[in-house]
């Protein structure tokens, strides 16, 4: 087999990764490692028509990355270009970019505000030039779909100085949107107010209108909005300083407990960040867990419906949105009041459309194809119809 333009999808919970032709067409194998820096990390990988798994019996992240790197070696993936999604692109970065030490230096300024994310894919990006320095290396930005957005959307009710700073609502899962949104005209809504639900480990919701990201729930970082596996979501920011006043809490503890301690795992009791496990577990505190990821995640909804100032779908996409039917009739439900009556049989069976064809408003559930947004861009940048 000849070089492959591979992709690679650092999330909090899983690594994704993807080899395609060098057009970016045609897939050539896909593969994963879930439960990502865990310690029953596994990786799986599909390629012509065959399945292969392998436990990798180790939660360490950058061992986790090596492993991923041996196997796309072993199965004859040789990366012709690698392109890299990158959670936070700052002020600078609006379209993807072939990777240089400036550039390099520039995400890494960046990790205080995507420290789940962006030391991960640095790292990857390290690893892959490691083994080939000259290889062409792109990044493409989790953020650059929500630059379409008004002011009104991005700015925090903070004196001005600081968002001319950087201060502001940059929104994230921007190449999950995108690669829905590059769909949304097979649905007939083209042109339609869509809200997307992004719920995967991190969790978002995004207002999309005639194609476009008009407002999201995440803000500056991926720590706003929803309430996530081992993120809280909105906060009021007076909690941070009774962490900081009253627990003796330093800058560090509370990103460890921002990032790694809330969310679906702080409030089930520490029993786990994982829906899966959440769903089949019996305790109080687990089902106050998903209660409360299902209310948050409805009550967004509403509020991106009154940006667009309308509504005539949502979407359910990422790891739970596509897969987990309890958790898409639980939010639907709280949203019954709108016009959204579930078809059951349908959200069981993971249809497309999971409404009854009388519902005034629909759901659908949607695959995200990240990586093949990303090997697009990159191919696009790699044959010049992106200019550098
Ligand atoms: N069948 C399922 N039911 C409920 N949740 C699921 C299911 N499959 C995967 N998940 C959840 O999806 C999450 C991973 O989502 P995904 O979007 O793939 O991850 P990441 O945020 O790492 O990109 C995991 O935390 C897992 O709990
Ligand atoms: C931005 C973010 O939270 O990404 P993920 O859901 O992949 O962890
Ligand atoms: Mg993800």
């Amino acid at each position: 087999m000849g070089k492959a333009l591979i992709a690679i999808n650092a999330g909090s919970a899983t690594l994704k990764f993807r080899a395609y032709s060098s057009d970016g067409k045609a897939l050539l194998a896909r593969g994963m490692v879930d439960h990502f820096g865990r310690d029953h990390a596994c990786l799986e990988l599909e390629k012509s028509g065959k399945r292969y798994q392998q436990p990798l019996g180790s939660g360490n992240r950058d061992e986790n990355v090596a492993a991923v790197l041996n196997t796309l070696a072993d199965h004859d993936l040789t990366p012709l270009a690698v392109a890299h999604r990158v959670v936070h692109g700052g002020q600078h970065y609006r379209s993807p970019v072939v990777m240089t030490p400036e550039v390099v230096d520039d995400l890494s300024a960046l990790i205080p505000l995507a420290p789940l994310h962006q030391p991960v894919s640095l790292s990857v990006m390290h690893a892959f030039a490691k083994l080939d320095p000259h290889l062409t290396q792109i990044a493409c930005f989790d953020t650059a779909f929500h630059c379409s957005q008004p002011v009104v959307a991005t700015r925090f009710g903070i004196a001005r100085h600081w968002h001319e700073q950087g201060l502001r609502r940059y929104g994230f899962h921007g190449l999950s949107y995108a690669a829905i949104a590059r769909r949304l005209p097979e649905l007939g809504l083209g042109d339609g107010k869509v809200v997307v639900l992004h719920l995967g480990s991190g969790a978002s919701a995004c207002a999309i209108q005639a194609g476009q990201s008009i407002a999201s729930s995440m803000g500056f970082s991926a720590l706003d909005g929803l309430m996530m596996s081992t993120r809280p979501g909105t906060l009021d920011p007076e909690v941070v300083l009774y962490w900081m006043e009253h627990a003796g809490m330093d800058i560090a503890a509370v990103r460890q407990e921002l990032y790694k301690q809330c969310g679906l795992f702080g409030v089930s009791g520490g029993l786990s960040s994982d829906m899966r496990e959440l769903l089949q577990a019996k305790t109080d505190e687990a089902r106050e867990a998903v209660e409360l990821f299902c209310y948050r995640a409805a009550r967004e909804v509403a509020s991106l419906a009154t940006a667009m100032k309308g509504l005539d779908a949502i979407v359910f996409t990422a790891g739970i949105g596509e897969r987990s039917p309890e958790i898409r009739s639980r939010i639907l439900k709280q949203l019954a009041w709108l016009g959204f009556e579930a078809d059951l049989a349908a959200n069981l069976a993971q249809s497309y459309r999971i409404t009854s064809p009388a519902s005034r408003l629909h759901a659908y559930v949607m695959a995200t194809d990240e990586e093949g947004e990303m090997a697009r861009e990159a191919a696009a940048l790699l044959c010049g119809d992106i200019e550098l």
